[in-house]
């Protein structure tokens, strides 16, 4: 592969010209997909500038050296404990230290974006394909391997061109296969022919590795090593402080002592914990936050920072066989390929809620639609932030009542039991600089549980989990419950239970700098243009107005991808 060959260049701090026509902010997952696709055209120059290191080759999952240190506020509904805050802080930002699982959410997930974005939008399943296609790279998985698994996938919903890949694990366990075939006749449960078409149920999936070597494949191998343009560069460990303007046109970035003036666009790829705060540093964000902290009013967008959301779990729900059940006779394979999802092939059951609960997702559904919006966002906040999670609740209580919206993830990993997340959170949180030191890290509050629709849910996927293990046909064996155990039976106890036990980031944040219309809350537009000011766009994770049902890499990707083709075509 071309690309382990380091061609394009890492400037000095004392090289870094004056002016590019494109100066993009973090050097991480979206940045440097389109910093590479801005340069495929060589009258561009650009610039990408990077807060971390380079990582060496193969970086490992969750790497501490190559991530922040960053811990959430105590969360008051999940018994006061505070969370890591995980995100990459190297060249490839969080897709170097990601746990590789390669997914893409539902064609319904992705329509709510394009409902929220307003008339004409683009940002949804069908506008948003052809970027999945151009962003990621299929490598078919082994063909006997397939047969005896019913691994199945779809050449359609994926291309053949990015550097970027999507490799099914060359591992197999019989275990697997055993759980596929109880979950393939679970009520409810549909199987699709690719993980990547856009509906779900349960399927095998990909991780983002390399074909053949099973390395990482992320955004440093797939869109900076082995590029060999002298219009596309990067300076790394280099802290970008505030955006400059002159009047309301940005015209450059300050990074420590230094300036440097972009052309064209200044292009945000901080991700949805830094983007935020940059924006704030810069006088744009909610008034009352960055006059509390002495910084001038540049736009009063009150969106920055709003919004928070990730996927929430449960690490571990523990069962024990009664009776040991026989495993498929299909082939096994051993040990030896290392990297992330390289294991085993992934299985993953992805469920809506009528799926998960038949006889309670109305109520959920009907109660949270009839909330008022503003009960459960932090007191005071913008009334324009209010309308916006009006829009969201009308979505996503729509969304409950859908079997093809995923709320439960299960990772099958073969042992009875195990994690559910919850892909939908309904509560809202805040990522705002500290008003007492805004350069420092900024002050990141999941308020996890403060909707207590989301108590409701985890306990129903609790719930599910019993079910699928002890009824249909995993009831022959037995099973028994060791976590939650029999303690925790009505819902008000397993509430008890799941408030000491929910992780309210699966490091999957978004939506703090999200795409919607600025009356709603929004800080971007349809085009990515942060409202009340020019030349300045947002094109990270932050954008994404509400969560996918899928891990998110595979998705910043294509947004990158969709961002890449909306920049050209303005210049
Ligand atoms: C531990 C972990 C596990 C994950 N597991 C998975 C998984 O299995 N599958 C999956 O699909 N997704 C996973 N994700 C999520 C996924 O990787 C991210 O959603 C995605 O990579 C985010 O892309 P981004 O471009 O928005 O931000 P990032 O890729 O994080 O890039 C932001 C970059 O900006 C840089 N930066 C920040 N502030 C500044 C500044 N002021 N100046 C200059 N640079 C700055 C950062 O250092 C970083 O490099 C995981 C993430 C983590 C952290």
């Amino acid at each position: 592969y071309p690309h382990s060959v380091h061609y394009t260049t890492l400037v000095d701090r004392q090289s870094v010209a004056d002016e590019y026509d494109y100066v993009i902010v973090g050097g991480g997952t979206a940045g440097l997909t389109v910093g590479d696709r801005l340069t495929e055209d060589s009258d561009y120059t650009v610039l990408v500038i990077e807060n971390g290191g380079e990582p060496g080759e193969n970086p490992a999952a969750m790497s501490s050296n190559l991530m922040y240190d960053i811990n959430s506020e105590p969360q008051q509904e999940l018994n006061g404990r505070t969370f890591q805050v995980g995100i990459g802080n190297c060249v490839g930002g969080s897709s170097a230290v990601n746990g590789q699982v390669f997914l893409r959410g539902t064609k319904e997930e992705y329509d709510i974006w394009a409902e929220l974005g307003g008339e004409g939008s683009t940002w949804n399943w069908e506008g948003l394909l052809p970027y999945f296609i151009k962003g990621i790279h299929l490598i078919e998985p082994d063909q006997q391997l397939a047969q005896a698994y019913n691994i199945t996938y779809d050449l359609e919903y994926w291309g053949q061109e990015s550097n970027i890949y999507a490799v099914f694990s060359p591992q197999a366990q019989p275990e697997l296969k055993f759980f596929y075939d109880a979950y393939k006749v679970f009520p409810g449960v549909d199987v699709p022919v690719d993980s990547g078409s856009g509906e779900n149920g349960l399927y095998w999936y990909t991780a983002s590795m390399e074909p053949q070597s099973y390395i990482r494949s992320y955004a440093k191998t797939g869109h900076w090593d082995g590029i060999n343009r002298s219009n596309y560069q990067l300076i790394t460990n280099s802290k970008v402080n505030k955006i400059l303007f002159d009047g309301d046109v940005a015209t450059g970035v300050q990074f420590g002592s230094q300036t440097v003036s972009a052309r064209k666009e200044v292009i945000l790829a901080a991700g949805s914990v830094h983007t935020p705060q940059v924006l704030q540093l810069s006088g744009i964000g909610p008034s009352s936050l960055l006059s509390q902290a002495g910084i001038e009013v540049k736009v009063d967008l009150p969106g920055v920072g709003a919004n928070f959301q990730d996927h929430s779990y449960i690490p571990s729900i523990y069962y024990q066989w009664g009776n040991q059940p026989q495993m498929p006779n299909v082939p096994g394979s051993g040990g030896g390929v290392g990297g992330a999802g390289a294991g085993h092939p992934m299985l993953g059951a992805f469920l809506g809620l009528p799926v998960i609960t038949p006889d309670r997702f109305e109520e959920i559904a009907s109660a949270f639609e009839t909330q008022d919006p503003a009960q459960y966002l932090p007191s005071g906040i913008d009334s324009a932030v209010v309308e916006g999670y009006a829009q969201q609740q009308a979505a996503l209580s729509r969304a409950m009542r859908s079997k093809d919206v995923t709320f439960l993830e299960q990772m099958v990993t073969g042992q009875p039991g195990g994690s559910v997340q919850n892909l939908h959170p309904s509560s809202r949180g805040t990522i705002y600089i500290n008003p007492s030191n805004p350069e420092a890290e900024p002050i990141v509050d999941y308020r996890a549980g403060s909707n207590p629709v989301d108590i409701d849910v985890m306990v129903e996927l609790v719930k599910f989990m019993r079910r699928f293990m002890t009824t249909g046909e995993l009831a022959q064996y037995n099973a028994q419950e060791l976590m939650p155990g029999s303690q925790a039976q009505s819902d008000s106890q397993l509430a008890d239970w799941v408030r000491g036990q929910i992780n309210p980031s699966v490091f999957h944040p978004i939506g703090t700098t999200a795409k919607m219309p600025r009356e709603w809350g929004g800080v971007v537009s349809e085009d990515l243009f942060v409202y009340g000011v020019e030349n300045l766009s947002v094109i990270d994770a932050g954008i994404m107005p509400t969560t996918v049902g899928a891990t998110t890499s595979m998705t910043v990707y294509a947004i990158a991808e969709k961002a890449a083709d909306i920049i050209k075509a303005r210049q």
